[in-house]
């Protein structure tokens, strides 16, 4: 078996007064889908931003493909940003004033793809996700759970290693969030990215091939032999 794509050890973090992280442990394979999970407020969210570079901890390692993810220049860390991750958050988070198509577009074109060639493969994702018709639409006219579909495009038109998701089902009611989690699992396992996930809704993590729980700022990876 080849060794994890992202590892995050002993992961601390505080804001102000609030320790959000203190000892996390956490493995992810290529590949596979895993469920961050664990009450709210134990440090799930600030995991997950840490292994996406968006939040640098404040002691412990995270490496990527063997590189030092902390050690990394801000512009290093958003460039691989761009190229190796895609995001999902709890509200899609889509530019307003883009269309649809061309919010699916964006981190090609953001990584310079010419317009055409980025809207042609964003199409064939807003597609993938059974929402081809609303390409035109802004994220305003289009519903929550519609929204969460071209967000999941967005998300993986970039060919990522790794998708972040944040609660990506949090705001849908449960059967539109049974699809975006069959779509996002789906989607991600064809083209082989790993997927993090952070839910408390044991309904979602049940998409997930493995499970982490985080308590307190502490999380336990089985995976991980130190
Ligand atoms: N930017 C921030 N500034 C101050 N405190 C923060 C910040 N981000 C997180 N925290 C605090 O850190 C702790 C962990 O928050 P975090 O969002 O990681 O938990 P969570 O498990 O994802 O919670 P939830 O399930 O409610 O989203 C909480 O006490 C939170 O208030």
């Amino acid at each position: 078996m080849t060794g994890p794509l992202l590892v995050g050890r002993d992961l601390h973090k505080t804001f102000g007064a609030t320790q959000a992280l203190r000892g996390a442990d956490v493995s992810v394979r290529a590949g596979e889908v895993l469920a961050v999970m664990g009450p709210s407020g134990s440090g799930k969210s600030t995991l997950l931003h840490c292994l996406a570079g968006i939040v640098t901890p404040d002691s412990g390692s995270i490496e990527y493909q063997g590189r030092d993810l902390v050690a990394m220049s801000d512009a290093e860390r958003s460039a691989l940003r761009r190229t190796d991750f895609g995001f999902v958050f709890q509200f899609g988070q889509l530019v307003p004033e883009l269309t649809c198509l061309e919010n699916v577009a964006l981190p090609l074109r953001l990584g310079g793809v010419k317009r055409k060639v980025a809207e042609a493969k964003a199409r064939q994702w807003l597609e993938r996700v059974e929402v081809g018709e609303l390409g035109a639409r802004r994220p305003g006219d289009v519903s929550g759970g519609q929204g969460q579909r071209v967000a999941v495009a967005r998300a993986l038109v970039g060919d990522p290693q790794v998708v972040f998701a944040d609660e990506p089902t949090g705001a849908l009611d449960s059967l539109n969030g049974e699809t975006v989690m069959q779509l996002l699992t789906e989607a991600a396992r064809s083209a082989n990215a790993a997927v993090v996930l952070v839910t408390h809704e044991a309904r979602v993590a049940a998409h997930s091939d493995r499970e982490i729980v985080v308590r307190d700022g502490t999380a336990t990876d089985r995976e991980l032999v130190s």
